[in-house]
Parts: C-alpha cells; structure tokens; sequence
C-alpha cells in the first residue's frame, strides 16, 4: 500500500472488502491523515444524548433544562469510566460513586479487556449504586461469531449494560463486523436498550489486529452503540504513543458521524485530559491511573485518586467550555 504506514478507510467505505492490519511498520504518525480532515472543527451530532438516564452524568442527562454556558460545557463533559478487576476494587470504585460513571468489569490478568467470571459481574452489579450503568468486557476475544455471541450474552445477562468486545482476532473490517453483528444480536435480543461497544487496539501494529481507525465503521455496520479504543500491551505506551490526539480526533469524528459513541482509553494519565477533551472523546476508560502508584497490576483503586481524576476532566470541561486554552 503507497503512502501512509496503514489503511484509514473513509467513514462508509465498504471495508470488509479491504484486508486491513495495523502492519509491522509501526504505529500511527501524527499528520499523516490520508482524509486531510483531522483540524477541521466537527459538529458533535449530540451522540451522548442517545444514552438515556441513569446512563449519563447530571449534565448530559439534561439536556434542555441547561443553560447555555451549560450546553457549552455539555460539549466537553466526558463520562469517566473506571475498570476494577473484581469485586473488592468495585467497592473501592462505590466509594467514590460521584465521580465516575461506569463501573467496568474486567480481568485485567487474562488481558486488556480479560474478561471476568459471571458471577463477578453480578455481585459488582449489587455492589455499586444502581444509578451506575456496569460495563464488561467479553474478552481480548478470537475471530469465533459464535463463541464470543455467546460470551457476550452471558455478560448481559449477569447484569452488565455495556457490553464490550476486544476485536483481539480480527484482522479484517469484514471479520470485525462479523463478530459484531453476532453479538449485538445476542445482547439486544436479551436487553435491547444494552449497550454494545466495538473495541480496537491503538496498538494493533503490534499484534497484527484491524486497524484502529476501521472501528467506527466496524460498529456502525454491525449495528453496536459505541466504538473504542485501548491499548493491547500494557507496558507504560499509552494510547497517543500510538495513536495520536489527531488521529484520535479523526477516530471520533468518524464515530460521531456515524451517530455512536467514542470511548478511548489506554493507560490515559492526567496529562492527557486536555487533548482528550479537546478531542471530544464521550468516555474515557482508566485503571492505572486511579491505581496505587500509577500500577495497574500491582496497585489497587484508591477513591481519592478517581476523584482527583474527575476534578481534571471537570476543570478541562470548564476552561474548554469557557474557551481559556487549558494548561495541557
Ligand atoms: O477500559 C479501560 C482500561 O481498563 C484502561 O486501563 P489502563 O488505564 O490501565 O490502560
């Protein structure tokens, strides 16, 4: 392929067509957008609207009793979702309840999105307040339709409302669809007002999965809620080491056109909330960065440490909203 290091499909281009790795030539380059549209300012078409209440932080949740200076921030309120790896973490994660979002379940020792035993599912869905959408992950899962519908019906049914699938074995936009669609089936037939996000890895060179930039066409055409991204090595790279804030931009417009959500993540520190905000990213997903000492493995949740995440993204979405060029 000429040009630029990795495909990046037009928002409806029929990618099923194109066989589309990430390649073994390294990770996504800032400024080089074969689209020439990563600055060009792009209207949000009010994608977080489509989640309805208790889905949605206070100021989402209401849109027409807002103010203008409250629409304004609106724009850059993002939901902050935490991942616990079990049900001590989630109590953690209940303690801190008014500054997060969505409580969710993973193993991070089976993987990025290693996912967690049904009955972990349930008991974290009892433990944390009922007003706290539960989000899990069905696996870093192989391209298998069937399995991973299966695996996927099972987190939904032990109370998850996000239901998130790690294209780990796609290594097309078509296999990527493929899984998608069966899973979708599955959890919408069981609980159609669930959720379903299509995630991709920001370092899919690495692991010689679909390209980044394909998910928002792969969630749309499967008919899924939202489209994400995370890292798929956790080894300290972080998701614009891979993928950089304008390729990022690129990633959600595309999802934002296509009417979904967009979720990044992958090891987002602090630092990073300004571009990410700027973004216009509607969730950003965090474990280490909440963990003790930065360790995602080794750390555990500590409230204090989500709430000062919260008080960043809430100072991002006010000087953003108030137009003050924020400190990063
Ligand atoms: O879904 C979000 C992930 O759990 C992010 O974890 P991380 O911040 O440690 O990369």
């Amino acid at each position: 392929m000429d040009g630029p290091d990795v495909h990046r499909p037009e928002a409806h281009e029929p990618d099923d067509r194109v066989p589309v790795h990430a390649g073994a030539r390294g990770p996504l380059r800032e400024g080089t957008s074969a689209t020439g549209q990563l600055r060009t300012p792009y209207q949000r078409p009010g994608a977080a609207e489509m989640m309805s209440p208790p889905h949605t932080s206070h100021v989402i949740r209401d849109p027409l009793r807002l103010g203008r200076a409250d629409r304004r921030r609106k724009e850059f309120t993002v939901l902050l979702l935490i991942s616990p790896d079990g049900v001590e973490e989630a109590l953690d994660c209940a303690k801190a309840a008014e500054h997060l979002d969505i409580v969710d379940v993973k193993k991070p020792d089976e993987g990025s999105l290693g996912a967690n035993f049904p009955w972990v599912i349930r008991e974290i869905r009892d433990a944390v307040p009922t007003d706290k959408p539960v989000s899990a992950t069905v696996g870093d899962v192989p391209y298998k339709p069937g399995t991973v519908a299966q695996a996927a019906l099972g987190a939904v049914v032990s109370g998850a409302t996000y239901i998130k699938v790690g294209l780990y074995g796609c290594t097309t936009p078509g296999q990527g669809i493929e899984v998608m669609r069966a899973v979708v089936r599955a959890v919408k037939d069981h609980r159609p007002e669930a959720l379903v996000v299509a995630s991709g890895y920001a370092d899919a060179h690495r692991i010689g999965c679909v390209n980044p930039l394909a998910l928002p066409d792969i969630a749309a055409r499967s008919g899924a809620d939202a489209a994400m991204l995370d890292t798929a090595v956790k080894d300290g790279t972080r998701l614009f080491d891979h993928v950089p804030p304008d390729l990022c931009a690129e990633f959600v417009r595309r999802a934002h056109a296509s009417g979904l959500l967009a979720a990044l993540a992958g090891s987002v520190e602090r630092s990073d909330l300004g571009a990410l905000t700027r973004i216009g990213t509607d969730i950003v997903g965090v474990r280490g960065a909440v963990c003790e000492g930065g360790d995602r493995d080794a750390g555990r949740i500590q409230p204090h440490l989500v709430a000062a995440f919260r008080a960043e993204m809430d100072r991002q979405a006010r000087e953003q909203a108030a137009g003050v060029p924020a400190a990063n």
